[in-house]
């Protein structure tokens, strides 16, 4: 990268929002020297005063940000990408280079082909991870859907400064590999939370709910719960596929509780080790396991209960349903992990945990058919787990944000608490990244 180009190149930013101020702090941070961002024109002031001690230069909308940029990233909610390029698109600088950060790439490919000039090219980018995350050696997904060698070399230029993993996808490979790693995944600890709040309960104080990997269901439910719905409604509702994934997951978890309430032990079990053996089974022997040790997870308790009195069998219901949903889709989630979010490891780790443990899965099998203590529990679970796939089959943004506020605000006191062991845990889980094979 050459000097001139730091000092020279214009990058613009539209939507100061977690995503593009985490973009625009990195790229002043890497030397560009121009850097310019926008949100919506009424937040223009209460902007220039944000960054009123930075290189960051704000501008006053969208029009100013594509009238002198070289680069633009359109970092807004899915759901506006489509209005937000229509209005500014058509003034795009002539030759820039335009992409998008948003979470699923057809509209927004779709929505830059439709209103940008012809001469405008299009790389589009989405950063694996949330804004609080530290970059390096995470995915970063680029999309070149049409830019000369020389324009797609200066984006690749311009995102080395996370020191990120470059994918090399289209979007609809984007769109399907996320609506595996990412979609489904958020619909189960979704369905965690609900459930929990549908039973009245605080997950931290309950005995089956306490210790290892149960650590990682409730921070990971509790991170998404205080994150912002619009970014789990649009990848979710805006992804078409990602509608039959979440379908197929609450087909599993119903056909399995159903299969625990009549006892169908055999069937049960036979059920879960077919499913096991397709995900699982190919692992090599030297294959370093996601998580290393179940006991690292430990000290990212909630709880305060003694250890001793903590732990309890639980049916683990929404991983053996996870891998049930995988197995009925003839999806290999190991082949996914190139376009792995923090969340999504973390869930495969405790998957993999629970199915390469014999004493833990047969511990699990034996608590979801016989322990009738937890039924009410795996009950709501059920009940939860279609209720946000008929939420984002339905497709109503507003439908989800209401589900997903509800049981936000039952969960809020304790967020400052769970974002600080949630971001632990992914800090251990990112630096134990390069240890595991198979990826
Ligand atoms: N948060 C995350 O973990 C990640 C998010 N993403 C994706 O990145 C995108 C941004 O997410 P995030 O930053 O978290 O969301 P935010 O809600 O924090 O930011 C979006 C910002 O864009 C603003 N905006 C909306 N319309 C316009 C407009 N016409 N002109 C200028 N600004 C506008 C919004 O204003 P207002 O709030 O008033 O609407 C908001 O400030 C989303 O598409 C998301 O899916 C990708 C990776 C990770
Ligand atoms: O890790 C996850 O799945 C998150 O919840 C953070 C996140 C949200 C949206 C993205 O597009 C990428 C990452």
């Amino acid at each position: 990268m050459s000097l001139e180009e730091k000092e020279t190149i214009e990058l613009g930013i539209i939507g100061a929002g977690g995503m593009g101020r985490f973009y625009a702090q990195r790229l002043s941070k890497a030397g560009w020297k121009r850097v310019h961002v926008c949100d919506l024109p009424d937040k223009y002031e209460k902007l220039k005063e944000d960054f009123q001690d930075s290189a960051i230069n704000v501008l006053p909308d969208g029009f100013h940000v594509s009238r002198r940029c070289d680069w633009i990233m359109y970092a807004v909610e899915a759901e506006h990408i489509a209005s937000v390029v229509a209005k500014y698109g058509p003034a795009t600088k002539m030759g820039a280079i335009v992409g998008g950060q948003t979470s699923v790439k057809q509209p927004e490919i779709d929505a830059l082909t439709k209103y940008l000039p012809p001469d405008v090219h299009i790389v589009s980018c989405h950063s694996m991870h949330g804004p609080g995350v530290d970059p390096r050696g995470q995915p970063l997904v680029v999309i070149r859907q049409r830019a000369t060698d020389e324009k797609y070399d200066l984006v690749l230029k311009i995102l080395s400064c996370f020191e990120s993993n470059f994918v090399h996808l289209s979007a609809e490979e984007h769109d399907r590999i996320t609506a595996d790693t990412q979609a489904v995944t958020h619909a189960a600890f979704l369905s965690m939370g609900s459930a929990w709040k549908a039973n009245f309960q605080f997950p931290w104080l309950i005995p089956h709910f306490v210790g290892g990997i149960e650590n990682v269901k409730v921070n990971v439910a509790m991170r998404i719960y205080s994150n912002k719905w619009h970014v789990y409604a649009g990848l979710a509702i805006m992804n078409p596929i990602a509608k039959v994934q979440i379908a197929q997951y609450a087909r599993s978890v119903a056909d399995l509780f159903k299969l625990m309430i009549q006892e169908k032990e055999q069937e049960f079990k036979a059920r879960i080790k077919a499913a096991g053996e397709y995900v699982f089974g190919g692992l090599q022997k030297d294959h370093v396991p996601i998580l290393l040790s179940d006991d690292i997870l430990d000290e990212f308790s909630l709880s305060k209960m003694p250890k001793e009195q903590q732990r309890q069998p639980n049916s683990h219901l929404s991983l053996l349903a996870m891998v049930d949903c995988w197995y009925t889709l003839r999806l290999s989630p190991y082949e996914h992990m190139v376009c792995q979010t923090p969340l999504f490891r973390l869930w495969m780790g405790i998957t993999e945990y629970l199915f390469r443990n014999p004493t833990m899965l047969e511990d699990s099998i034996q608590a979801a058919l016989y322990r009738k203590e937890i039924r009410p529990d795996d009950m709501e679970f059920v009940t939860c787990a279609r209720g946000w796939a008929e939420s984002v089959s339905l497709g109503s943004m507003e439908g989800y944000q209401k589900r997903f506020t509800e049981t936000a605000e039952y969960f809020e006191d304790r967020y400052s608490e769970s974002t600080i062991l949630g971001n632990n845990m992914i800090a251990m889980i990112s630096k134990n990244m390069g240890k595991a094979t198979n990826e």
